[in-house]
């Protein structure tokens, strides 16, 4: 390949290994076509300025540039390139913003960013109309970074205006639509990519196969492979609550920490299965299923919309604002939320879903501009950082859909964040229409009271009403004592007394006190271990905490008389926490020591 006409005209110098590398782009590539406008100022033999994915000039004189050469240079430089066509321009001005390019050709760049003031610069220059200049993205991952998948996205097209075969600038759109959680989308990007550029890029092949796999996660729920995954990673073995990068801050009710872990922990899709917000009879809105659904059922996997970065100085704060100027869905979704001005309907499923359409990233990131939005972040910010909030949240970390869930003593469905992926199945069978109701908080009656009295703000505060407060309420002798004073065998002594209870009421107020059988240790008064799991799987199977649900009823397992029924109590939570196919092989693992709940 004959490239002698770059090294000898360019002002900079390519290292040979570059030199090299450019050759075997060469013969892989078909070619590009320049954009016409590029072209046509070519043709008539006006100024084209090239330059390296780093804004270093490498040809600056239209009397070098030819429409063949142009495409060689394509090529050389793997579509590592930019191309400036400016009129009226000279080297020395050009020299003025050149070095340190920024990564982005936006319509409409925010002034204050390196962007804004270097389009600022070009206009200031007095030349060409800005949309008239192609700028290499030599930093869209740092977009993309950073969250804002909408911005990379734009920057990413407005390469392949120009140059279709950019094997950069497509891995670049696919990169942030799979950020946006268009999967499909990236995955036929991807695909088409392969296809025009004839290109054997590993980094395109080796995204395509993950675009791949998050689609199916996505259409299907089957998370198997990522949680084995994490599973078999010792995350679960994890006591302490500042795993990972994510330093959890201490929420003010008893063993409320969330265990956020990256290690392990393969990318995950978001899947939304059959559920919908609407009224709810106990409180504001809720989440309800839409259709019948079986213990174990994916009814959604969802990744924050935004969350403090303390090792990077990331407020949630800065989080959601970069987001919400990104993306107007996400700015919209805000008003939606707790503290914002319309908290109390029902959001569109429009906001909680990706449409599957590019069209809707095609605005002009008009939400930046819109002056009210930092005052309805801070208020969301409030909302869930005061007190700690009661969706359960830790306060650094934000799932709208997590929000939206109403409390209820007796779950009907269980919640686990494995990486930070927040995954709701259906802990029990449930009907069309009934709701979706996690415990904000567990244990005995007082310790549950007071979770829910001092999360939020004053007026979110609340009494529960569900069978299992009204129980304990009626037939414990001294409802309200602490956990720590509560001895298991005068419960029993009660449940004994209250002979109108039935089989399941006692099995209800039992699951409030499993970790306290527990540790009390099974004696003659006290039912059977496998009692005390069967208890616990049926009315207090949510547990975030620790997966400690799961543990202790592994711990219990060791004790109960029928071993086998135990095992299938097991087996069955299990199931309503990680799906039906994984549950076997975990329950196997944890009874061999290879793994622990
Ligand atoms: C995470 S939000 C749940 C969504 C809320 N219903 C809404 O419309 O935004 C938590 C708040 O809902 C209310 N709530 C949740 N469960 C409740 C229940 N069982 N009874 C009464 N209020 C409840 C409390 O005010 C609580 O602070």
């Amino acid at each position: 390949m004959e490239c002698s006409w770059l090294i000898k005209h360019a002002p900079i110098t390519l290292p040979a290994k570059r030199v090299s590398g450019i050759c075997k782009a060469h013969s892989r590539n078909e070619g590009l076509t320049p954009k016409p406008d590029v072209l046509r100022d070519l043709r008539q033999g006006k100024p084209i300025f090239v330059l390296d994915k780093h804004g270093r000039l490498l040809v600056a004189a239209a009397s070098l540039v030819t429409e063949e050469n142009l495409r060689d240079f394509a090529n050389h430089t793997n579509n590592n390139m930019f191309m400036v066509a400016m009129r009226g321009q000279d080297f020395d001005r050009l020299g003025i913003i050149r070095g340190g390019w920024p990564y982005v050709m936006k319509a409409r760049p925010s002034s204050g960013t390196r962007l804004g003031r270097m389009v600022e610069t070009i206009r200031a220059l007095g030349t060409l109309p800005v949309d008239r200049h192609l700028f290499k993205i030599t930093d869209e991952d740092a977009l993309i970074r950073e969250g804002k998948y909408c911005e990379a996205l734009q920057a990413a097209l407005a390469i392949l205006a120009m140059d279709p075969w950019s094997v950069p600038a497509i891995i670049g759109k696919a990169k942030s639509l799979l950020g946006l959680g268009e999967y499909e989308l990236a995955s036929s990007t991807l695909s088409a990519g392969v296809e025009i550029t004839q290109s054997s890029s590993s980094d395109m092949i080796e995204l395509l196969g993950v675009a791949e796999e998050l689609k199916t996660q996505a259409i299907t729920g089957n998370y198997d492979r990522p949680l084995l995954a994490y599973f078999s990673s010792g995350a679960f073995m994890t006591q302490d609550g500042s795993l990972g990068r994510i330093t959890l801050w201490p929420i003010p009710c008893p063993g409320y920490n969330m265990l956020l872990s990256t290690a392990g922990v393969p990318q995950m899709a978001d899947f939304f299965g059959d559920f919908q917000c609407q009224a709810s009879e106990l409180h504001g809105r809720g989440l309800f299923a839409t259709k019948a659904l079986k213990a174990g059922d994916l009814i959604f996997a969802t990744r924050p919309l935004a969350m403090e970065d303390y090792f990077n100085d990331l407020s949630l704060k800065q989080d959601i604002l970069n987001k919400a100027s990104d993306l107007s869905r996400v700015a919209e979704l805000l008003h939606y939320l707790d503290g914002a001005s319309r908290s109390s309907a029902p959001p569109p499923n429009r906001l909680l879903v990706p449409s599957g359409d590019m069209e809707d990233y095609m605005g002009d990131l008009s939400t930046a501009m819109d002056p009210e939005l930092e005052s309805r972040v801070e208020a969301v910010v409030r909302a869930y950082t005061e007190r700690g909030h009661p969706s359960l949240s830790p306060r650094n970390v934000l799932w709208p859909l997590l929000t939206l869930i109403n409390h209820c003593c007796v779950p009907t469905i269980t919640l686990r964040v494995v990486g930070f992926t927040l995954f709701c199945r259906a802990a029990r069978d449930l009907k069309p229409g009934e709701e979706l109701l996690s415990s904000y908080g567990d244990g005995p009656l007082r310790s549950r009271v007071s979770c829910l009295r001092h999360l939020g703000n004053e007026e979110s505060a609340f009494d529960c009403q569900c069978v299992k407060c009204t129980l304990e309420t009626k037939i414990l002798p001294q409802p309200q004592q602490d956990a720590s004073e509560i001895n298991v065998r005068e419960v029993e002594e009660s449940l004994r007394r209250s002979r109108e209870l039935s089989v399941e009421d006692r099995q209800i107020i039992r699951s409030a006190y499993g970790f306290l059988y527990y540790k009390e240790g099974i004696q003659s008064v006290l039912p059977d271990a496998e009692v005390i799991m069967d208890a616990v799987h049926r009315y207090a199977n949510s547990k975030l905490v620790f997966h400690s649900c799961l543990r202790l009823q592994s711990q219990l397992l060791r004790d109960a008389k029928n071993k086998e029924a135990g095992r299938e109590i097991l087996l069955k939570s299990c199931v309503s926490h990680f799906g039906v196919s994984l549950a076997q092989e975990l329950v196997v693992r944890v009874e061999h020591g290879v793994g622990a709940f």
